[in-house]
C-alpha cells in the first residue's frame, strides 16, 4: 500500500537534494515564524525554493520564506528550513513531518527546532526563550499523530518511545551557552503545546493547557519531533515566546500574528547567536552531533 509521503517518495527527495546541495548535512535547522533569519548564519550558503524541491510542500504563511538554505555554520554542514508546514495550512500531518524523513535520508543527525509561542507560564514575558523539556501533543490526542498509519521499519520501529523525545545533553548545552552569552535573564525552560489553529486558543483553552502543565502553546514542532525521533535523530528545540496567552476574560490583549513576527525581529539577534553557539560548542566535541 503506498504511505503517502513514504521512504521512496522521501529518499526521491533526499537524493535530488544531496545532488544539488554543496554539503552532505549533520546538523538541520528548523526556522520558526519570524525566525527565518537564523537561516542567513550558514556560510556558502546554497538556497533552494521549496516550490523547486520534488514532493515537498508550499509554504503559504507570512514569516516562512519557503526556501532550504544548505552551508556550514562554525565548520558543521546544516541544512536550514526557512519556514516550516503546519496542520492549519491544510497539509496533511504526513506532509507536514516529511521533510524530517528528508533530512534523514541526508544523514541529518540532529535536528535543532525553533518556533513563536505563547507563553502560559505566568513567570514568562514577551521576548523569553524556552528550552523544551517535554510536549503536550493535543492534536495527537484526537488521533492526528504523524506514525499513525503503516510503520516503514526502515525509519523506525512501530511504538517509538517519547519519554526521551529532547535530548538532555543538549538541552543543558543550550542553558550553558546562554549563561556563557549572559542571555539567562530571558531563558526559560518548560512544556511547549500544540493546537492545530489557525483559530488562536480561546481563555478556556489557555487555562486548561497551563492547568495540565503547559508553559507554552504553539501550532507546530511536536509532530516533527515525534517524526525526527522515530527515525533516531536528536533533538533539541527553542520557543521564542512572542506574546502571553490571554488567560482571563477581562484582559485587552488579543493574539496576533503581526505581533508574532515583530517579537521574532526583536529577538532574532540573539536566537542566532545562541543556536550558532550551540552549533560550534556541538561540532567541536562532535560527539553530542
Ligand atoms: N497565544 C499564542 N501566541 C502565539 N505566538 C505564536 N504562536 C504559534 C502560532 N503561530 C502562528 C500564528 O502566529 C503562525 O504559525 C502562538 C499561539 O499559538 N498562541
Amino acid at each position: 500500500k503506498h504511505i503517502l509521503y513514504g521512504y521512496e517518495e522521501c529518499k526521491a527527495t533526499a537524493d535530488w537534494l544531496l545532488a544539488e546541495a554543496p554539503v552532505r548535512p549533520l546538523l538541520g535547522i528548523v526556522c520558526g515564524s519570524g525566525l527565518g533569519r537564523l537561516a542567513e548564519m550558514l556560510k556558502d550558503p546554497l538556497v533552494i525554493k521549496y516550490s523547486d524541491i520534488p514532493s515537498f510542500p508550499r509554504s503559504t504563511v507570512h514569516g516562512h520564506a519557503g526556501r532550504l538554505v544548505f552551508g556550514t555554520l562554525n565548520g558543521t554542514p546544516c541544512v536550514c528550513m526557512q519556514g516550516r508546514f503546519h496542520l492549519y495550512e491544510g497539509y496533511p500531518i504526513q506532509k507536514t513531518t516529511m521533510p524530517m524523513r528528508v533530512f534523514k535520508l541526508m544523514g541529518v543527525e540532529t535536528v535543532i527546532l525553533t518556533n513563536a509561542a505563547g507563553g502560559l507560564n505566568q513567570d514568562f514575558k514577551v521576548g523569553d526563550i524556552m528550552v523544551i523539556k517535554d510536549h503536550i501533543n493535543i492534536p495527537g490526542f484526537a488521533g492526528n499523530n504523524p506514525l499513525v498509519g503503516a510503520n516503514d521499519e526502515r525509519f523506525g520501529e512501530r511504538f517509538p518511545c517519547m519519554s526521551d523525545a529532547y535530548d538532555r545533553d543538549l538541552q543543558q548545552l543550550a542553558h550553558a551557552v546562554a549563561a556563557e552569552l549572559d542571555y539567562s535573564a530571558f531563558m526559560q525552560e518548560g512544556v511547549y503545546s500544540a493546537l492545530a489553529g489557525p483559530s488562536f486558543e480561546t481563555v478556556a483553552e489557555c487555562k486548561m493547557l497551563h492547568f495540565l502543565g503547559a508553559d507554552a502553546v504553539g501550532m507546530s514542532t511536536v509532530h516533527e519531533v515525534i517524526v525526527a525521533r522515530h527515525c533516531g535523530m536528536r533533538v533539541v528545540a527553542l520557543s521564542l515566546i512572542t506574546n502571553q496567552a490571554v488567560m482571563d476574560y477581562d484582559s485587552e490583549k488579543k493574539a496576533n500574528h503581526e505581533e508574532v513576527l515583530q517579537t521574532g525581529e526583536l529577538r532574532a539577534q540573539q536566537m542566532e547567536k545562541l543556536v550558532s553557539t550551540m552549533v560550534s560548542r556541538m561540532s567541536c566535541n562532535n560527539k553530542t552531533l
